[in-house]
């Protein structure tokens, strides 16, 4: 209903120093071809190309591109079409699987639940991802116990994409492993048996684009982002003191470093501030698969990234620990890993 109305309600206008600006200049991000990297006979030029264009994207801004990931295009598209179907559906039908306070899991729209100002122009579906021979279907169950035996189809889907999208994470984990100088296995182990997020973000069109955000300035506080956008521009990173473009590009997938994964590398790479647009012109979609370690595995960096020149950033902690803080005590923006840290340490959150 709202996407209709030429003025839009207070709640969602954002202060002057954060609503979107006209100009946001592509991002050049490096595009990593997995192709080369997977294969065993990648040649050992490959790897050490893909280690150091990784290295330099994650050192500055956190993001970059991979192509030839081997997830066929059929399941991309059939991903986006069953979330146009999920979001499609009467608001009634949506509530159905309405996400509780406090919880990460099920739908939510405009976000009045949680928050009273600054709400994000976007409706959301997260659901749970198990890597877990003990609980081998936890999304296609989630789809049929939550929303009813008629969503099998979607739920086989969406079951299909997140063991497709564990699978590719723990190959840029090995990636990310060897170009941090560390053991090609140690953060593909650290990852295996993850217990992860996936969430299907809709933006509908906007009247007032520049007075609104689809989702808000923030740093992912999970491990790794693997993004899907559909044909629709809309992502953007800060990077040196200005908002840039990540163009949609359907044979690629946006990958991000999150917090988690920046305190695993004791700050070297790093968890950049990003956001999404909207326009007045037609809807968005994006498929984010959010990588975290279970629960209680504790993040703290391999001791290959610690010396007396690089001591301890931020203090052990659990997913869990940060995950409930997420959603119990602060809304994750470009802070949240610090503010984390200060609440953990008991300092006052400036
Ligand atoms: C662990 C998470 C919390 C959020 C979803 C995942 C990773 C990204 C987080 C989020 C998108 C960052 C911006 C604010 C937020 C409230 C949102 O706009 O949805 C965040 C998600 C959340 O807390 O639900
Ligand atoms: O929709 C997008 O392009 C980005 C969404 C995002 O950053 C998120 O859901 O964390
Ligand atoms: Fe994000």
């Amino acid at each position: 209903m709202l996407n209709l109305q030429a003025t839009i309600p207070n709640q969602f206008i954002w202060p002057d120093d954060e609503k979107p600006c006209t100009e946001a200049p592509e991002l050049d991000v490096p595009l990593i071809d997995l192709q080369n990297f997977l294969s065993a006979s990648s040649s050992p030029s490959a790897t050490l190309e893909a280690s150091r264009l990784i290295s330099e994207a994650c050192s500055k801004h956190g993001f970059f591109l991979v192509v030839n990931h081997g997830i066929s295009e059929e399941l991309i598209s059939d991903a986006h079409e069953c979330m146009a179907r999920f979001y499609d559906m009467p608001p009634s039908e949506k509530q159905k699987v309405q996400r509780k306070p406090g919880e990460s899991c099920g739908y939510a729209s405009s976000f009045t639940g949680r928050f009273s100002t600054k709400l994000p122009w976007k409706e959301t579906l997260s659901f749970r991802f198990c890597d877990d021979k003990n609980s081998p279907n936890t999304v296609q169950d989630y789809f049929c116990d939550a929303l009813g035996h008629e969503f099998l189809p979607l739920g086989k889907v969406y079951q299909e994409y997140c063991e497709e999208m564990s699978s590719l994470s723990l190959k840029i984990m090995e990636l990310l492993g060897l170009s941090l100088g560390v053991s090609r296995d140690y953060f593909r182990e650290f990852f295996e048996e993850n217990d992860s997020i996936m969430r299907l973000n809709y933006y509908p069109p906007c009247q007032k684009p520049n007075l609104t955000l689809g989702t808000g300035p923030h740093c992912d506080p999970t491990s790794l982002t693997i993004l899907h956008q559909d044909h629709v521009n809309g992502l953007q990173v800060f990077v040196d003191n200005q908002w840039r473009s990540i163009s949609p590009n359907p044979k690629a997938f946006v990958v991000n470093i999150g917090d988690t994964f920046m305190a695993l590398s004791n700050n070297i790479y790093k968890s950049c501030l990003h956001r999404a647009v909207v326009n007045s012109q037609s809807e968005r979609k994006s498929l984010a698969f959010f990588l975290c370690p279970k629960k209680y595995r504790v993040v703290k960096p391999p001791r290959e990234l610690l010396d007396s020149n690089t001591p301890r950033r931020y203090p052990d902690f659990t997913w869990s620990m940060l995950l409930e803080f997420t959603q119990k005590h602060y809304r994750a923006d470009m802070n949240t890993l610090q503010a984390f840290s200060d609440w953990l340490t008991k300092k006052p959150i400036k």
